[in-house]
C-alpha cells in the first residue's frame, strides 16, 4: 500500500499543554483526506507537522516515505496556512512570481503555472493590483494559488475556503477533485464546513488532540446512525442529538 503520509504515535505539547496526544493516521496517495474538529482541537498543529513547520515531541511523521521535517520535500508539498502570508505591498502577480522563484521551475513553466493558478482562483483580472487592496476572500484565493504554484504532489490546505463565496468554493472543490482524479494528487484539508467534509474520501474527527474516529463519510454516518455529518461531528464530540 502506498501512503503519501504516515503519522505514527505523535504527541506534542506547548509548555504544559498537550496539543496532540498519541495521534496515528495514514493517508493514501491520491486521496482527499479531511480533518474536522472544533476550534483548538489540534488540526493546525498536525498539518504543520506534515509540512515540517512543527516537530513532534514523540512519534514519527513520514511524507512520501521521508521523515519530516525535510526541506527537500518542500517542492512536493503545497501548503496554504490558515492566515495569509502575503506581501501586501506587492501585486498579486509579484507575490506569485516570488513564491514560484523559490522552486525549481523553468521560465516558461513558471509563467504557465502563474497563469494557471491565477485563473483557477479567478484572480487573473486583478493580478496587477497590490495585495493591500485585495479583500479577505481575494487574499485567501491568492494563498491557494501560491500553494499550487510548484505543482506539488501533496496539497495541505488549512481551512482553504474561509471567506470565499459559495460559487467560487464550488469551483475550487471541483478543481481539487480534478487534481485528485486526473493528476493523482493527495489533498489534505482542514474544514469546519460539513458540505466540504462530505466531499472528502476519508475524514478524521479531531478533538482534544486525539483522533476520535475516522472513515469515509458514509462509514461515519453508519457508525453513528446519523443522517448527516453534522450529527456525526456532534455525537463524536459527546453531544447528544
Ligand atoms: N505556538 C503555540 N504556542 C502555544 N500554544 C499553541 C501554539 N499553537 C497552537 N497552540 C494551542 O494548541 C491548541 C491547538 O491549536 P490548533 O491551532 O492546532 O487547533 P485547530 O484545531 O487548528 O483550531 P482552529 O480550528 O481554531 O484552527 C490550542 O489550544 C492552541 O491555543
Amino acid at each position: 500500500m502506498d501512503y503519501a503520509v504516515q503519522v505514527d504515535q505523535v504527541s506534542k505539547s506547548y509548555g504544559h499543554k498537550a496539543v496532540l496526544d498519541n495521534v496515528s493516521l495514514q493517508i493514501r496517495e491520491g486521496q482527499i483526506y479531511g480533518l474536522i474538529g472544533p476550534s483548538g482541537a489540534g488540526k493546525t498543529t498536525l498539518v504543520k507537522m506534515l509540512v515540517g513547520m512543527e516537530r513532534a515531541d514523540r512519534g514519527n511523521v513520514t511524507v512520501l516515505n521521508e521523515t519530516m521535517p525535510n526541506l527537500e520535500l518542500l517542492q512536493e508539498i503545497g501548503y496554504m496556512a490558515q492566515s495569509d502570508a502575503l506581501y501586501a505591498e506587492l501585486t498579486g502577480e509579484e507575490n506569485l512570481s516570488f513564491f514560484a522563484a523559490l522552486f525549481k521551475l523553468g521560465k516558461t513553466e513558471r509563467k504557465r503555472r502563474i497563469a494557471y493558478a491565477a485563473d483557477l482562483v479567478n484572480l487573473s483580472g486583478v493580478l496587477n493590483k497590490r495585495v493591500s487592496a485585495y479583500s479577505g476572500g481575494m487574499k485567501r484565493r491568492l494563498s491557494l494559488a501560491i500553494a499550487l504554484i510548484q505543482d506539488p504532489r501533496i496539497l495541505i490546505l488549512d481551512e482553504p475556503t474561509v471567506g470565499i463565496d459559495p460559487q467560487l468554493r464550488l469551483s475550487i472543490w471541483s478543481e481539487l477533485q480534478r487534481l485528485k482524479e486526473v493528476e493523482g494528487k493527495t489533498i489534505i484539508v482542514t474544514t469546519h464546513v460539513m458540505d466540504e467534509a462530505g466531499r472528502c474520501d476519508v475524514l478524521a474527527m479531531v478533538r482534544d488532540g486525539r483522533i476520535l474516529t475516522s472513515g469515509t463519510p458514509q462509514e461515519l454516518m453508519a457508525h453513528y446512525g446519523a443522517s448527516n455529518l453534522e450529527e456525526v461531528f456532534l455525537q463524536a464530540g459527546g453531544i447528544q442529538v
